[in-house]
């Protein structure tokens, strides 16, 4: 089951970046999550399995606050990211945005030029003095995301007329301009093919030099292929977080080693 990485899997420590203590989500009346608790490491890839309905979205929308976004939430407990608690009066969940970027399953490129979806961020919050400034930080932003060769005479052109995986990449790009600390992606590769989602799965391993990397997938063999830590969600619960290596190939808790062995799920 366990499928061998095709990169390094160095699970050396890093710095914590952020940290969830005793986190409760309800839709209405309902609990999606319970009691999580957890520490994401920095310039980690730290995959979110579990079955369907499990609560991985749920929990991954906790980390930007997508979730204020939904009347019926409700969110208990403390995440705190670089120490700071995310959820205080204080915090403008826009600036939190910028820090924390969100790529979606479905490739979701604004109806604007190649040029604007990835300077648009970068021009609300004031990040280029002028538009030399601003075409650098477009470029480096293709760059990272492994796009500038196939975008680089075409900027003007609508982002929308790009194929499926070079959207999902212009959605990475518009992310990372916004120069995030964590990169949360909500199974990024679902509706690509399967080489556009190795581009883009080579591409989470070079993210990962700079950014912690959170992403939910629905693929085991995804999970393994990129991330250094794994943590298994089951109904609501944070059953078991490790390194993906340690999840794959020696659960501790049965409810993973059912899942993983595709007895559950
Ligand atoms: N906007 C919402 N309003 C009400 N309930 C919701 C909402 N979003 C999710 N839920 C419920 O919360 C629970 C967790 O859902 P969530 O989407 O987080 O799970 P998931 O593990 O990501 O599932 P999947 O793998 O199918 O995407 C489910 O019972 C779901 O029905």
């Amino acid at each position: 089951m366990y499928d061998a990485p095709h990169k390094d899997k160095d699970v050396t420590q890093n710095d914590i970046k952020i940290s969830a203590r005793d986190v409760q989500v309800f839709y209405g009346d309902t609990q999606a999550i319970k009691d999580v608790d957890v520490e994401i490491d920095d310039k980690t890839v730290t995959a979110f399995i579990g079955p369907s309905g499990c609560g991985k979205s749920t929990f991954l929308r906790c980390l930007n606050r997508m979730n204020d976004t939904i009347d019926i939430c409700r969110i208990e407990g403390k995440i705190s990211i670089d120490g700071e608690d995310i959820y205080d009066p204080s915090i403008d969940p826009v600036q939190l945005r910028a820090k924390v970027g969100m790529v979606f399953q479905k490739p979701n490129p604004f109806p604007k030029s190649i040029y604007e979806n990835v300077a648009y961020g970068p021009k609300i919050h004031g990040m280029a003095r002028n538009k030399a400034e601003l075409d650098e930080i477009v470029e480096n932003a293709l760059k990272r995301a492994a796009l500038w060769n196939e975008a680089k005479d075409r900027l003007d052109s609508p982002g929308t007329g790009l194929s499926g995986g070079q959207q999902q990449r212009l959605c990475i790009a518009r992310a990372v301009a916004t120069e995030p600390e964590v990169l949360l992606m909500d199974e990024p590769c679902s509706a690509l093919d399967p080489i556009a989602t190795a581009q883009v799965e080579e591409l989470i391993d070079e993210l990962r030099q700079t950014y912690s990397v959170v992403i939910v997938t629905h693929s085991m063999q995804q999970a393994a292929r990129v991330s250094q830590k794994t943590a298994f969600f089951h109904l609501g619960n944070l059953v078991e977080f490790g390194d993906t290596e340690q999840i794959f190939t020696n659960p501790k808790d049965e409810r993973t080693e059912s899942y993983i062995t595709g007895r559950i799920g």
